[in-house]
């Protein structure tokens, strides 16, 4: 099974590429800029097409929540008419795309965790050019997997995970809302879950389960909680530690609105491809210690 990824240093995709190693049988193959350019829809058919993907990960994106504020026609190129056209190109291929999207579609006014049949409300632009996108992915290429992930954070690239034990080496104490709930995510299950539901798709030529899913990590945390469980792994690892501080949104302005529940249910991708994501505090841990080697 051959896995073409967009994306080719991104958290994600470079955690499917270390992902795929561990699989015999399965190859990935990360395709990126200057090559594949989302923001210039010519590149993207015939990029993937020499890649020759049995299936296509849709990981690329303009992921710069509070620039897209100042950038919005940008992030629209990107994250809505790139998306559509790397899904237009794997439905000329005729195979399946598998695209992330995110916990930003909705507005967090919900009490509970989100199912896939809530209604969407982005706050911010980044939100509301990724739901662009979902419609895009949809239209394009009815064989898709629309995977909704949320808190993103892995060895790789730039995430929460690094931000705090880099603050932790400098300061005694970090301010960190408390405020917004959701589910950190490791880039490493993501990639795991897209290995399991891209072999369930290749396996089984006649899936008809195509459609939105939600895949976050198990359980929920605010980003105080979050953060003190990252500092604390460190410090019983040798690393730096800091004190965390809960702080409110409004104490921590930023361009772009945040939900202040993003909670995800990942019951119906469970059911259907039977994959369950670790523990939060498990993932973080794993990923924290590889950080600080
Ligand atoms: N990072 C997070 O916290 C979350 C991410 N997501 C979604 O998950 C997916 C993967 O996210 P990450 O791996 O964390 O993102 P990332 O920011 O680590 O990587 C994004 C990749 O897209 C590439 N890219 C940006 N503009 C491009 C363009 N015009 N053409 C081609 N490539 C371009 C970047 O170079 C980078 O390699 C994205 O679709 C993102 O929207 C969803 C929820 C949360």
């Amino acid at each position: 099974m051959r896995l073409v990824v967009t994306g080719r240093e991104g958290q994600v995709a470079s955690s499917l590429l270390e992902a795929g190693q561990r699989h015999p049988g399965v190859e990935v193959i990360a395709i990126g800029r200057p090559e594949l350019d989302l923001a210039k829809p010519d590149t993207v058919i015939d990029t993937i097409a020499a890649a020759k993907p049995d299936i296509v990960v849709s990981a690329a994106a303009y992921t710069a929540v509070d620039q897209a504020e100042d950038e919005p026609d940008l992030a629209f190129a990107v994250n809505a008419v790139g998306a559509g056209k790397v899904a237009e190109a794997a439905a000329q291929l005729g195979v399946p795309v598998i695209h992330l999207s995110t916990d930003y579609v909705f507005d967090g006014s919900a009490s509970g965790a989100y199912v896939e049949t809530d209604a969407t409300a982005p706050r911010s632009v980044y939100g509301a050019s990724k739901l662009a996108g979902e419609q895009a992915v949809a239209a394009a290429n009815p064989r898709h997997l629309i995977l909704r992930t949320a808190w993103v954070y892995s060895p790789f690239g730039k995430n929460f995970v690094k931000t705090m034990l880099r603050l932790a080496a400098d300061r005694d104490e970090i301010s960190v809302v408390a405020d917004q709930w959701g589910n950190p995510t490791s880039a490493l299950d993501i990639a795991d879950a897209v290995l399991h539901a891209a072999a369930t798709l290749h396996g089984n030529k006649s899936f008809a389960a195509f459609g939105v899913y939600h895949l976050a990590g198990t359980g929920e945390a605010n980003w105080s909680g979050f953060a003190r469980h990252i500092l604390d792994t460190s410090r019983v690892s040798g690393g730096p530690w800091a004190r965390v501080r809960d702080i409110a949104t409004m104490d921590y302005p930023t361009k772009a609105r945040r939900p202040a529940n993003s909670r995800l249910s990942s019951a119906k991708f469970a059911s259907v491809f039977g994959w369950n994501a670790p523990d939060w505090r498990l993932s973080t841990e794993a990923v924290a210690r590889r950080v600080l080697v």
